[in-house]
């Protein structure tokens, strides 16, 4: 199969591509992004959302983090496990935030376990690239595989990424878990069922 170094060589170019971005590019992306989120009916109808603190090049959550948080939703944010399993813990403000492993932040709070990505009413998940049929690249670790292989399947699951990252088709492996729907700064939500 080529489809491994086809994900290899893609993320790569990809995660290039975020490395020359202007500086002000994750912020702005991040604020359209977040005012799309805000106003999704499932968003703003959840009691948990399971979402990420971005880092590197990544679209700028935070606002979107804090915005939930001051809204009442109940935030929960990965941590990354050695085996690459992710557990979770809620966030409680900007203040309940830590330095974890590879460039991540992670929350102090007590962590609630793996299975809690389950509890999430909406499922926010980091992406590198998403195709039309909601297939997702991540960075490689197959985190989100497994915490997405746990979540319902009336769950609405959304990939953030940047306008360039929607693309036609990228490789599917059998542990690959799709996304439902896709949001970009200026496409807003995109959904795939
Ligand atoms: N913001 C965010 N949080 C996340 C993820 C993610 O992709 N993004 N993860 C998704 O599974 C999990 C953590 N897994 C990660 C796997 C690899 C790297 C990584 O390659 N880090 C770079 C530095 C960051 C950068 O500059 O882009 C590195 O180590 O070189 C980061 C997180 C859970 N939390
Ligand atoms: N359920 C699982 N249990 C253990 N390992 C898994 C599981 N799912 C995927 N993996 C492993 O994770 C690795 C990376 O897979 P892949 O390239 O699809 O990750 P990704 O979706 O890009 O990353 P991520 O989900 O962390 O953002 C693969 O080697 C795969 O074997």
């Amino acid at each position: 199969m080529h489809d491994i170094a086809t994900k290899t060589r893609l993320r790569a170019e990809l995660l290039e591509k975020r490395a020359m971005m202007l500086p002000g590019a994750r912020s702005e992306a991040g604020r359209a992004i977040r005012d799309a989120l805000l106003s999704v009916p499932e968003v703003e109808m959840a009691g948990t959302i399971a979402a990420y603190v971005s880092i590197g090049a990544e679209p700028d959550t935070r606002g979107l983090l804090f915005a939930l948080w001051k809204r009442g939703a109940y935030v929960l944010l990965p941590k990354l496990l050695p085996d690459g399993d992710l557990d979770w813990a809620s966030y409680e403000g900007p203040d309940s935030l830590a330095p974890g492993p590879r460039g991540c932040l992670e929350p102090t709070e007590p962590p609630r376990g793996p299975g809690a990505v389950a509890s999430a009413d909406v499922v926010l998940a980091p992406a590198v690239a998403i195709d039309r049929t909601g297939m997702r690249l991540g960075r490689g670790g197959g985190s989100y595989d497994r915490a997405l292989a746990r979540v319902g399947p009336a769950i609405l699951t959304v990939g953030l990424v940047y306008d360039g990252e929607l693309v036609p088709e990228l490789p599917a492996e059998s542990h690959d878990q799709r996304v439902r729907s896709a949001v970009t700064p200026s496409g807003g939500l995109l959904r795939f069922t």
